[in-house]
């Protein structure tokens, strides 16, 4: 049985057109012009326990209704979801306990309290024993580095303080699954650095479950197992990120610099897209050829000083999904 499983999910809100002026105004309390928005339109997908997914997708996608809904905070219109074996929101309390959420644009944390204090209601929320509290506490020490700011009221935290402190709050009850919506958003290098490398601990040593929206590239390369790209409330494209990028943009560069002028030579599976001086530029496409075999066959007949190989741009790649599916 897959952790999540998410079947033809539906959300639709209903959202009045306002009218405008006093007559307008009066039109909209006794006719509202009512309009439906689909959030999520028949949305289907399955995880499995361990995975790290990136769910990707262009600004009202849907990501973040999908989040609210697989977390328990809205109810679908039509459609079902399992999460850990249990409904969201027929059984919400039970499933609470197997979650961690951060909303990297909105803390969860109480902003009057001290970090430490937040992490004891917690504690207190969830009835963890004395013991196991500390031991998860010390072991979200090692991997967050909390100790430095434990003290300090949450509403003075740096945002990257503040970030870690989510993250370590959302796991004091140790969830299976980890939800997370754009956690390195506004986070410097090093802050994003630590987000991810604490993300890639609790998965490998605990094989905890995530489940991740964001719009930077980097978390999704450096991250991600499998990705899920939604547009218009529904699933456009799956697969790992190389192979999604190897569909839509399978082609490659070599680049390779001479010692000395030379005539450039003609390859049945790769073309010469480009010639300036001492640079050739060759694309070729990873199915009929590898780097390697071109390489070797151009190595014999050009005196090369120096070469490289060009991947696709990812997010000209991702961009081009986003565009087709808009
Ligand atoms: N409470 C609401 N009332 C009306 N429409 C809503 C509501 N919440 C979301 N929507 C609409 O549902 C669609 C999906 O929104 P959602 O916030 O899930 O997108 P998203 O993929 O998270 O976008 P972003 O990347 O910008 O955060 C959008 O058209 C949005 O306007």
């Amino acid at each position: 049985m897959s952790i999540i499983e998410v079947k033809d999910l539906v959300k639709e809100f209903v959202v009045v057109r306002k009218k405008t002026g006093l007559a307008g105004a009066v039109r909209s309390l006794v006719m509202p012009d009512k309009k439906i928005v689909k959030g999520v339109d028949g949305l289907s997908f399955n995880i499995e326990q361990g995975d790290i997914v990136g769910y990707i997708g262009p600004n009202g996608a849907g990501k973040s209704t999908t989040i609210k809904m697989l977390t328990g905070i809205l109810h679908p219109t039509s459609g079902s979801i399992q999460v850990c074996g249990l409904s969201p929101q027929k059984e919400r309390k039970a499933v609470v306990r197997q979650l961690g959420v951060v909303f990297g644009q909105r803390t969860q944390l109480y902003w009057d309290l001290r970090l430490g204090e937040t992490f004891e209601l917690l504690k207190r929320i969830y009835r963890i024993e004395d013991k196991k509290f500390k031991h998860t506490l010390d072991m979200l020490n090692d991997v967050l580095r909390i100790q430095d700011f434990i003290d300090t009221p949450v509403r003075q935290l740096s945002l990257g303080q503040r970030m870690r402190g989510d993250l370590a709050a959302s796991m004091i009850h140790e969830p299976s699954v980890l939800f997370l919506d754009e956690p390195t958003i506004g986070l410097d290098a090093d802050a994003k650095h630590a987000i991810r490398q604490f993300i890639k601990t609790m998965n490998r040593e605990r094989r905890m479950t995530v489940f991740l929206t964001t719009h930077d590239l980097d978390d999704v390369e450096q991250l991600c197992s499998r990705l899920l790209v939604v547009n218009h409330g529904h699933i456009v494209e799956e697969g790992p990120l190389d192979t999604i990028v190897n569909k839509l943009a399978p082609s490659r560069l070599l680049v390779i610099e001479l010692s000395e002028e030379s005539q450039a030579p003609e390859h049945l599976r790769a073309q010469l897209v480009r010639q300036e001086g001492l640079k050739l530029w060759y694309q070729f496409d990873k199915a009929g050829i590898t780097a390697a075999e071109l390489i070797a066959d151009l190595s014999g007949k050009l005196p090369i000083r120096d070469l490289s190989v060009q991947e696709p741009d990812i997010e000209d790649a991702i961009r081009e999904v986003y565009r087709t599916t808009g």
